[in-house]
């Protein structure tokens, strides 16, 4: 599989950020899942509190719709508020289903503070600021799981109990998805800050949004790992 091509803004606001990108998405966790070695109380943790966050993200998602200014973004927006309610929470419920955990425990789930201020962080990144705001805080999360998904797809080893986490991520349907996510990204920037984009008076501030979204991330991680 040939490396995703997510766009050329996302690029920039990774390369801007190498040391934070690499423990992000190079995470102990993220290589435990693909040699199989993640404890699978630290793995139910962790899928119980992403199900809390992916509700919160749709949310974020849904923002995206009131602060677009095209028809095309308002699609994009859409479409993923869809994808996430309505299908990419199936791994979550399916996956803790067979150990027990309903759906009602998993909407009631006592949301940890490392996964409240990601959550909370995005949202009123897009409340305070424009459509661009929004957007940068929401791109760690999709091109970041887009990567390590493909990767692990790659070097995973073959009997690693976290397949269908793999799976999901590496998916070409959802990498077509992120693909889409990510020339929306491109056409909303240029749409608004011009081709020089990386000059214009704003990009510092999107770099830092995308910075810290990345850094909240790694905290998501790190707090997987530690089950209360
Ligand atoms: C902490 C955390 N970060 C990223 C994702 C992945 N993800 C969540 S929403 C979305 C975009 C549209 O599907 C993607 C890629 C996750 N599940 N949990």
């Amino acid at each position: 599989m040939t490396a995703p091509d997510y766009g050329h803004v996302f690029s920039a606001l990774r390369n801007s950020c190498p040391d934070e990108w690499a423990a992000y998405t190079q995470h102990s966790f993220v290589t435990g899942l693909g040699d199989g070695t993640l404890p699978r109380p630290a793995f139910l943790h962790y899928l119980v509190q992403d199900y809390v966050f992916l509700i919160h993200f749709a949310r974020a998602w849904s923002l995206g719709v009131v602060k677009a200014e095209t028809l095309d973004e308002m699609k994009v927006c859409a479409g993923t508020v869809d994808a996430l309610v309505n299908h990419e929470m199936a791994l979550h419920v399916e996956t803790c289903a067979a150990v027990g955990i309903d759906e009602a425990a998993l909407f009631g789930a006592k949301e940890e503070v490392a996964n409240l201020a990601y959550t909370r962080y995005v949202i009123d990144a897009g409340l305070q600021g424009d459509f661009l705001d929004l957007i940068a805080a929401l791109a760690p999360c999709c091109f970041g799981y887009g990567e390590i998904g493909l990767r692990l797809a790659r070097e995973a080893a073959a009997d690693t109990p976290y397949a269908d986490w793999i799976t999901t991520y590496a998916d070409s349907d959802y990498q077509d998805v992120m693909v889409a996510v990510g020339k929306m990204f491109d056409a909303a920037v240029e749409r608004r800050l011009g081709a020089d984009y990386q000059n214009s008076a704003r990009w510092e501030q999107l770099q830092t949004r995308f910075t810290t979204a990345t850094e909240l991330e790694i905290g998501f991680w790190d707090m997987g790992l530690n089950p209360a």
